[in-house]
């Protein structure tokens, strides 16, 4: 488990992680999301002791990084800056990397296997494609089978098969009971890869929930409703403060700040006859935006300028 107590982080005039609390169970996916800025990748950094903390701590099972005793055998990481020495093979990347940890030299084909990378493993990782050397990068966090993995935007830059392999590999280590932990600006792709987010903006804490929850939470509940009695269903919305909007679809209305069956009863109470009320389940990546609109760094962009479901910051 991953335990992050009270933590800060400044850089001169600026404060990357504010007083920021969380813990990362293990045996789900969890998924730390966050406008450009937001301390995402400063954060991981500290759990990892690659930087120190202003004050406040960050513990692995309990102790800081630095004093695990096996501790590259223990967490896996993938940060985002990945320092790959271009002129050496695939194989021998992980082999020198193996060697420094103290893994055994088959662990280097296995991790190979696992990431899809056998068939190039003799090719020197200078000619890899940006999905090629995200996987290898993978292997190298696998290298010494950790029971937890940090992953810094491990699916940028991976076309939609390698997003997909991404999500089944973290779902099979998930499964086994490690500790995931990987960072996206990819929200689509955490509402159907994490179990749960820590959601923040501006280094604080903005929500730490599982996924249903957070869309529930942080997203207009909506309701599609037809009915041949509009406006007498509008004015007894409008009743409860309930708001109706109007639809391009032939006639259907939107209504907000209630529940279908707040609505149903309402109609039945007034006799109204309805022929649909289908809820609309807002998307994660609607309840992130609304969530984050005030917080980001670089709200004031337009949000494309996030990652759109291209994965492309
Ligand atoms: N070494 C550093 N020196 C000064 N400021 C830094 C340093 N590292 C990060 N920052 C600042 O801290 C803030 C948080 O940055 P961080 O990279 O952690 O955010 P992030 O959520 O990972 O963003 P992104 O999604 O863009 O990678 C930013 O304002 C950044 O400019």
């Amino acid at each position: 488990m991953i335990e992050v107590r009270d933590l800060v982080k400044r850089y001169g005039d600026t404060t990357a992680v504010d007083h920021l609390s969380f813990a990362v169970e293990p045996g789900r996916i969890t998924g730390f999301l966050g406008p450009n800025g937001a301390g995402k990748s400063t954060t991981m950094r500290l759990i990892l002791g690659l930087d120190r903390p202003s004050s406040g701590s960050a513990l692995i099972d309990g102790l800081p990084y630095r004093d695990l005793r096996d501790p590259l055998r223990y967490v896996g990481a993938l940060l985002e800056a990945r320092a790959v020495h271009g002129g050496r093979s695939a194989f021998n990347h992980l082999l020198y990397l193996a060697q420094t940890q103290g893994v055994p030299k088959r662990r280097v084909s296995e991790v190979l296997e696992l990431v899809g990378l056998s068939g190039v493993a003799k090719k020197r990782t200078k000619g890899f494609s940006l999905g090629m050397g995200q996987r290898l990068g993978i292997a190298a966090a696998l290298l010494g089978d950790p029971k937890i993995l940090i992953l810094d935007e491990p699916v940028n830059g991976l076309d939609p098969e390698g997003v997909l392999w991404v999500r089944q590999l973290l779902k099979a280590l998930a499964g086994e009971g490690r500790t995931i932990f990987v960072s996206s600006h990819l929200m689509n792709e955490m509402a159907v890869t994490a179990d749960h987010l820590i959601v923040i903006g501006r280094g604080k804490l903005q929500a730490d929930m599982p996924v249903g929850q957070f869309i529930a939470q942080f997203s207009d509940t909506a309701v599609l409703v037809r009915t041949p009695e509009a406006e007498a269903l509008r004015a007894a919305a409008g009743e409860r403060g309930w708001t109706v909007a109007d639809t391009d679809l032939d006639g259907a209305l939107i209504v907000t700040g209630s529940t279908a069956p707040e609505i149903g009863e309402l109609a039945a109470a007034r006799g109204l006859v309805l022929h649909e009320l289908t809820p609309q389940r807002a998307s994660l990546e609607e309840a992130y935006m609304e969530l984050t609109r005030e917080t980001g760094e670089f709200a004031h962009r337009p949000a494309p300028a996030w990652g759109g479901a291209d994965g492309r910051a």
